[in-house]
């Protein structure tokens, strides 16, 4: 049966009562890499059990144990298990989603709270997490609402997993998907994987997504003096670890985006025509980025090479330095320990066991150059492997239908630049076919300033993911 336009229809009438669910979901500072904030992640666990169990799913929530992040040991936010339905004549889904944000503070350069979800006219619903990932785990919620309130029996079973850690690399994850994938564990007869949790390419385009690149990020810290030193008394006269620490951050990265360690870009193939054919067909402009960026910064003015700089190369960015003077005035200070903070998105076939040693080495190499008497220590603090999926399989025939449906509009094929560490192990875990099913736009600013999610995504995307799961009930077994 396709997607009843009673449902349909019932989403449109809710709408009003959704964006305020979101802006209750927003207002909780689930920031899982700060901990300041780690009984926010718990309360937002607890606020999400609340409404899941509120619209008829049974859940389970699982403690992932602890782990020591800067210096602190700290409780690690509980995984939530849920299922609904249990017909054996209903493909069973997997859904997951993280409840948990990335950092914002007004200071950044918020136009308002990032915390309190503001609804502009133009339709954007500002707010940290709207479209990474609170929008589109609220969307899966809506889905369900409508079918515990009129009775209506979902076309599915449906499993769920949201997690807590997935800005700070899904600690403790793995071994939970690896143990419940096991005969007999929350996920067994789950025959397929939707993944809400990335961006269209462009602000006009829904995608479906079939990749994502992994990640390996790393802490390189240089210490040598016993205190802060007034740089007057002491400039010129010791090894500063800030001088150190820039030089060895200059040879990671040139300004065209290359990397400069290496066998890391050397690790993987160019693409032949055929695969560049790819991305020449993808509705992408040089505005698109450039829109999307806040400027006009592209590295390249050729659309191919933007698109494969996204999608299927891999990249290195520098994040920032610990422990270095960053306020405002003049402090003539030497930090005596500064921590610079860089990761790598990884292609297949890198991996970061493939990849850590060359970093490691390089860094050791360089740090040896420069002939001086601090110290270094490199941190490896999380990393992920890279995805990627089988476009023809019936899940994403399933998905394609239900966008054309929803947006009258063919799907583009993504490939995600960002990471989502948990999909390769689902998709490993349970040998089954992982889509990812992207509600925000291009343009949403997830990790930025101002981080929004449009109101029709999020109406249209909850249409589309009640759809998606009338179009799976119909494939046949
Ligand atoms: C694509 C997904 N919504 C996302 O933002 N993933 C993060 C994962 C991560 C890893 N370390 C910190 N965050 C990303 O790609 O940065
Ligand atoms: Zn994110
Ligand atoms: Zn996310």
């Amino acid at each position: 049966m396709a997607a009843p336009a009673e449902f349909l229809q019932y989403i449109d009438d809710k709408a009003d009562a959704f964006i305020q669910r979101l802006a209750d979901a927003v207002a909780i500072p689930s920031i899982s890499g700060d901990a300041k904030h780690r009984q926010d992640v718990f309360k937002m666990a607890d606020w999400l059990d609340a409404q899941l169990k509120a619209v008829g799913v049974e859940t389970k929530l699982v403690d992932l144990g602890k782990h020591v992040m800067d210096g602190e040991e700290l409780p690690l936010p509980p995984a939530i298990l849920g299922k609904i339905g249990n017909d054996p004549s209903k493909k069973t889904v997997l859904i997951y989603g993280h409840f948990d944000v990335q950092p914002a503070d007004k200071s950044d350069g918020w136009e308002t709270d990032p915390f309190t979800l503001v609804i502009k006219e133009d339709g954007r619903l500002v707010g940290r997490g709207s479209s990474d990932d609170k929008g589109p785990i609220l969307g899966w919620l809506n889905v369900l609402q409508y079918h515990h309130e009129t009775g209506k029996p979902l076309p599915v079973n449906l499993k769920m997993c949201f997690e807590g850690m997935e800005e700070s690399g899904s600690e403790g994850l793995d071994d939970l998907v690896q143990r419940e994938s096991k005969p007999g564990g929350w996920f067994e007869g789950v025959d397929c994987v939707c993944i809400s949790d990335n961006y269209w390419l462009n602000t006009r385009t829904p995608a479906l997504t079939y990749g994502l690149r992994g990640l390996t990020y790393f802490k390189v810290t240089v210490s040598g003096p016993g205190r802060d030193l007034h740089s007057g008394v002491f400039g010129r006269t010791v090894h500063e670890p800030m001088t150190d620490l820039i030089h060895l951050m200059s040879k990671l990265v040139d300004t065209q985006g290359n990397i400069m360690i290496p066998g890391v870009d050397e690790m993987v193939p160019p693409a032949d025509e055929q695969e560049r054919a790819i991305y020449q067909s993808l509705d992408y402009s040089i505005a698109d980025v450039e829109e999307a960026a806040g400027n006009k910064i592209a590295i390249s003015s050729n659309k191919v090479e933007v698109l494969m700089g996204r999608m299927r190369n891999p990249s290195l960015s520098l994040h920032g330095i610990e422990g270095a003077f960053s306020g405002a005035g003049a402090k003539t200070v030497i930090p005596a320990k500064v921590s610079g903070k860089f990761s790598i998105r990884l292609v297949p076939p890198q991996t970061p066991e493939k990849v850590d040693p060359l970093v490691i080495a390089y860094l050791k190499q360089e740090f040896a150059k420069l002939n001086s008497k601090n110290e270094l220590i490199i941190e490896n603090l999380h990393g992920g492997k890279p995805w990627v999926a089988d476009v023809n399989h019936w899940n994403f025939e399933a998905a394609k239908r239900a966008t054309k449906a929803v947006y009258k509009q063919d799907p583009d094929l993504t490939r995600e630049g960002g990471s989502i560490p948990v999909t390769l192990t689902f998709a490993e875990s349970l040998g089954v076919n992982v889509l990812l099913l992207p509600m925000g736009r291009g343009d949403d600013g997830a990790h930025s300033t101002n981080e929004k999610l449009d109101r029709s995504n999020f109406i249209q995307g909850s249409k589309l993911l009640g759809t998606y799961l009338y179009e799976i009930g119909q494939v046949k077994a």
